[in-house]
């Protein structure tokens, strides 16, 4: 095989992001031979890098089928800006709301870790929190500083190198928000749009319990990836979550899959996992619905205290609650990215 016979086969493979061809989009950067091993050389995005790795095992595979040799894969970050999205001209590739039926089964810690995981992999990520009623990044990830005005535009709160907004840094910590429907619509209208976020590939919104009213006001403003559901494995929760999901899908938002947290206790002394609350029933209910399991995520003594600590940065120094944590995070985008390559191709370049 020649070099420009594996460069004809580089440009067939299938972009993460856009589903696209890597030969239209531009992401075939080229083929060259090392000794016996060939070499293909492809830009991937920083949308994709949660699961760049298992992007390249894939392309490897499939071109050592077609040449009959080894074939190494080397990635270049290939940059492709956000384009504008809604009314709002929020730059964002994914946006992805986080909600639960019910408080308190960790749906802000998850919203704070899908945020971390794929920034911390590599993606350009912003965190909203627009639980207006209990805003909690604010503790989850210790920030005390207020966000700032510049040139009319609200600046975010940097943690770790991330963008962050919530309406619990514009409110004084122990003032109740009481709202009604309008004045809420006019606050998430204007935290989107006023909010300098910069060009995303992902914004996460940390959405409040239950109810739809948030919900619908996002899904007017922009067009919503979709939403993750976070339960915990009781029963009732899983009622709670079944409401959630119905709730999204009545305004027209797509189920990009369901949170088991606090899903079981993994004993650091004896080693072995106890199912506290049963097993297996967000696994079922996620099938039955049709939604992908993203992670059953562990009741961890060290999570909650990071959490209390406002370290939850740290849940990804450690490898015990890393490993799950990230495997959620490439779970999610496996799945935005398999939906985007069964798409049918778009005249355009789409936006996810
Ligand atoms: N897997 C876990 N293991 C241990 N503690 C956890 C886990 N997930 C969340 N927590 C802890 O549970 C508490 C509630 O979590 P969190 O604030 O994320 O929930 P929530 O659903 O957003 O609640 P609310 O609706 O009140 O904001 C926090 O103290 C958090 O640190």
């Amino acid at each position: 095989m020649t070099q420009t016979q594996l460069l004809e086969a580089v440009k067939q493979l299938q972009d993460p992001e856009t589903g696209r061809p890597l030969g239209v989009t531009g992401q075939a950067l080229g083929a060259s031979a090392d000794g016996d091993k060939l070499v293909a050389e492809v830009g991937l995005t920083s949308w994709a890098s949660c699961i760049w790795s298992e992007t390249t095992d894939r392309y490897a595979q499939a071109l050592r089928a077609q040449v009959g040799a080894d074939v190494e894969i080397v990635v270049r970050p290939f940059e492709r800006p956000a384009e504008k999205i809604g009314q709002i001209g929020l730059a964002a590739k994914s946006v992805i709301a986080v909600g639960s039926g019910k408080g308190g089964v960790g749906k802000s810690t998850i919203a704070a870790t899908l945020a971390l995981g794929l920034h911390r992999a590599g993606s350009k990520v912003g965190l909203m929190d627009a639980d207006v009623y209990g805003p909690s990044i604010p503790h989850l990830l210790g920030i005390t500083d207020r966000p700032h005005a510049e040139n009319n535009r609200l600046q975010p709160v940097v943690v770790d190198g991330m963008p962050v907004m919530s309406m619990g840094l514009l409110v004084p910590k122990e003032e109740a928000v009481v709202w009604r429907g309008p004045m809420l619509h006019g606050a998430i209208t204007q935290f989107l749009k006023d909010t300098d976020w910069g060009n995303l590939d992902y914004l996460i919104i940390d959405m409040p319990p239950g109810t739809g009213d948030i919900a619908l006001t996002l899904s007017q403003l922009l067009p919503l990836t979709g939403a993750v559901v976070v339960c915990t494995p009781q029963d009732v929760a899983l009622l709670d979550a079944v409401k959630a999901i119905a709730m999204y899908r009545k305004v027209g938002i797509p189920l990009l899959g369901v949170v088991e947290n606090m899903s079981y206790f993994a004993c650091g002394g004896c080693g072995a996992r106890h199912d506290i609350f049963g097993s297996g029933g967000a696994k079922q209910k996620a099938a039955e619905m049709q939604i992908p399991l993203l992670a059953e995520v562990p009741i961890n003594v060290d999570l909650r205290k990071r959490g209390d600590d406002g370290r939850t940065v740290d849940n990804f120094d450690d490898p015990a609650s890393a490993e799950v944590l990230m495997g959620m995070c490439r779970t999610l985008v496996r799945g935005l990215a398999e939906a985007r390559l069964a798409a049918p191709p778009m005249p355009s370049l789409p936006v996810l």
